[in-house]
């Protein structure tokens, strides 16, 4: 049995294989509500075979969003259609996951294929980014954000914890606190976006102040018996990484004593000048270091599109479940073919039934 194939149990959840399907937005939403494109979208990525299913960042206000059209959790209203969501995901086979955002100084933007860069403040669509301090991230992000005062800060921690209470409302069964990715939570922790003096900045403890308050207090709503989980960039690749990295594991370390039950290891993306060679499964050794050292179970992505990829660093303990995105945009059936590619018996049997006969009955030889 390869190792990508074995089930994840973590808290009372069991998860089919290893293989998550990584959280992608895909700015279609309006006022932040699902529609038929979400709910086509991750009920065919469900029945790929997927064991997990992370719905792409949602947004905990609507200054939350990184653009006009992302998904939003900010109200009951928009619990109805996330709802739909998950159902599809879990009818699917998968576990249903919501990964929970603030985009901070990086909101207000353009969609990616529409420019990928802020909305000039004067256009009707725009509002005002907010982030630990008056730092702009630059390049096409050069909206001046507002400085966070502490009433923002409570607002904003209690807009995560009122997210979470709807997203298990709606079915979700599993939580990803979108704490990565140069957004807000990224932003508090990173020596590029914080300069505050105050309790919120100065060392790594001021700087994870916001996202271990934040955890914890939606740690303390979650359901014990389900997994609670945060996406956090460990690294820059700023020239600085040894000491983020060592940095970010000791927040790991606290976070697995606040209750933490796994951490999907990425990149930070919150200056434009890193430096980073992508290559395939990249991530993996920082993120065995963060599971070894911090002892907690840990996903990572980036580059993970080959099965005997995936399957390595499975197999070497790297990772405990690896997150493939952009390959499972090209071939929602991506489980289908790693169970090919690694020898699976009845390969076809990771998808539905009513997909699998077919398949098996008249492959073509
Ligand atoms: C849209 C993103 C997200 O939601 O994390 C993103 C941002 C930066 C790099 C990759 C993905």
């Amino acid at each position: 049995m390869p190792a990508l194939f074995r089930p994840f149990t973590l808290k009372d959840l069991t998860l089919r294989n290893r293989i998550a399907v990584a959280p992608m937005c895909q700015y279609s939403a309006t006022d932040g509500r699902v529609n038929d494109w979400h709910v086509a979208h991750y009920a065919g990525l469900a029945r790929g075979g997927a064991g997990l299913v992370v719905v792409e960042a949602t947004a905990v206000s609507p200054e939350g969003r990184i653009t006009p059209a992302c998904l939003g959790l900010w109200e009951d209203a928009q619990i109805e259609g996330l709802a739909r969501v998950a159902a599809a995901i879990k009818a699917a086979g998968a576990v249903p996951g919501l990964q929970i955002a603030h985009a901070g100084r990086k909101a207000s933007a353009n969609r990616p294929w529409e420019g990928d860069d802020h909305i000039p403040a004067d256009d009707l669509r725009a509002w005002p980014p907010i982030s630990p301090s008056a730092v702009a991230f630059g390049g096409g992000l050069p909206r001046v954000p507002h400085e966070m005062t502490l009433s923002d800060i409570a607002r904003v921690r209690e807009a995560f914890v009122a997210t979470a209470r709807r997203a298990r409302a709606a079915g979700f069964e599993w939580l990803e606190l979108h704490f990565a990715h140069g957004y807000l939570a990224q932003s508090f922790f990173s020596v590029h976006a914080n300069q505050r003096q105050d309790a919120y900045g100065g060392d790594a403890t001021g700087r994870g102040r916001f996202l271990r308050e934040t955890f914890s207090a939606v740690r303390a709503i979650w359901p014990e018996r389900l997994p609670l989980t945060a996406r956090f960039g460990v690294l820059e690749f700023d020239g600085r990484d040894e000491q983020t990295l060592a940095e970010a594991i000791d927040l790991a370390r606290a976070w697995k004593a606040d209750g933490l039950d796994l951490l999907n290891v990425s990149i930070g993306f919150s200056t434009p000048a890193a430096d980073i060679r992508w290559a395939p499964a990249f991530l993996a050794p920082i993120a065995e270091r963060v599971r070894r050292e911090a002892g907690l179970p840990v996903a990572s992505s980036w580059g993970i599109d080959d099965p005997h990829d995936a399957e390595r660093v499975i197999a070497a303990q790297q990772m405990d479940l690896v997150m493939v995105g952009r390959a499972h945009l090209a071939n929602p059936h991506w489980p289908l073919v790693a169970a090919q590619r690694l020898g699976l018996p009845r390969p076809t049997w990771v998808l539905p039934a009513p997909y699998a006969h077919w398949l098996e009955r008249y492959a073509v030889k």
